[in-house]
């Protein structure tokens, strides 16, 4: 293994134990999931990631996680989390009334297509065939890049990957703390996190093909209970034209 590999195992190893209701209870519920408080982070991610598609496919790096999900998608009693919150205000955010939030889920369980396994640091992070071959018109991704990656340097070739999964002119959404250097997965477990600046943030988007079309920062007054956390990154973006998408079919 190289100096590469050794830092990206090291990640996947603190992942191993990973526990999705923990990390559910722990970061979405109150204290930190506060509706009526409009500096919390959750509250704004959710501003950020509100709007509709039609066609979604949910992945996560981690089997736990992704049986996570499909237990909400089932509306099976046994889900860690009740989501009824989280719906009622995205419903407020669209202009509708809280009580629309049984047709919002039933919207969001019609439109996702698929649970599947991803891995941001593999050149190839879906399985080929997972998406339409020209790609995906958007790709969204909410604290996974920086909360996976040993370093910089990993963290931007994890974008480039990103970028073979986008069509061409397709656009990213990506979420982030800033200058965090670990985040809690559950009471006592700190995940490490390559702590970034916005300026590496935007160097890291052009430096891999990305045009930046906005950038949102949140200075929290509270924040994740993490080493630095007060402040997230939000940054809406463009693939570049001309990108070398047969990089992902040609390679075993
Ligand atoms: C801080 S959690 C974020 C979860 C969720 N997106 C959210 O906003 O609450 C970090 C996520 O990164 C995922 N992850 C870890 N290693 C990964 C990898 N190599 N590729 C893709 N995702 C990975 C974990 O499974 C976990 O779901």
């Amino acid at each position: 293994m190289d100096g590469k590999e050794d830092g990206v195992a090291a990640m996947a190893a603190t992942y191993q134990g990973f526990d999705p209701a923990a990390y559910l209870h722990y970061n979405y519920t109150p204290p930190r999931a506060d509706f009526e408080n409009k500096d919390s982070v959750l509250l704004w991610k959710m501003g950020c990631l509100h709007r509709a598609f039609t066609e979604v496919i949910l992945t996560d790096y981690l089997e736990v996680n992704r049986q996570e999900l499909k237990r909400w998608l089932r509306n099976a009693e046994d889900s860690a989390l009740d989501w009824t919150p989280f719906l009622k205000h995205t419903c407020k955010l669209e202009g509708r009334q809280p009580s629309a939030w049984t047709e919002k889920a039933a919207r969001l369980r019609s439109v996702v297509s698929d649970v599947l396994y991803v891995d941001v640091h593999s050149p190839q992070p879906l399985d080929p065939g997972a998406l339409p071959p020209v790609g995906a018109d958007c790709l969204v991704s909410c604290f996974c890049l920086e909360a996976s990656s040993p370093d910089l340097a990993a963290f931007n070739r994890a974008l480039g990957h990103m970028k073979v999964l986008l069509r061409p002119g397709g656009h990213l959404l990506l979420i982030g703390a800033l200058e965090e250097n670990y985040y809690m997965g559950g009471p006592g477990v700190k995940i490490p996190v390559v702590p970034l600046d916005e300026a590496q943030v935007c160097a890291s988007l052009k430096k891999m093909g990305f045009t930046l079309i906005r950038l949102e920062v949140l200075h929290a007054a509270s924040g994740h209970e993490g080493g630095g956390g007060r402040r997230f990154w939000c940054v809406f973006c463009k693939g570049n034209e001309g990108l070398k998408r047969e990089l992902m079919y040609t390679r075993g």
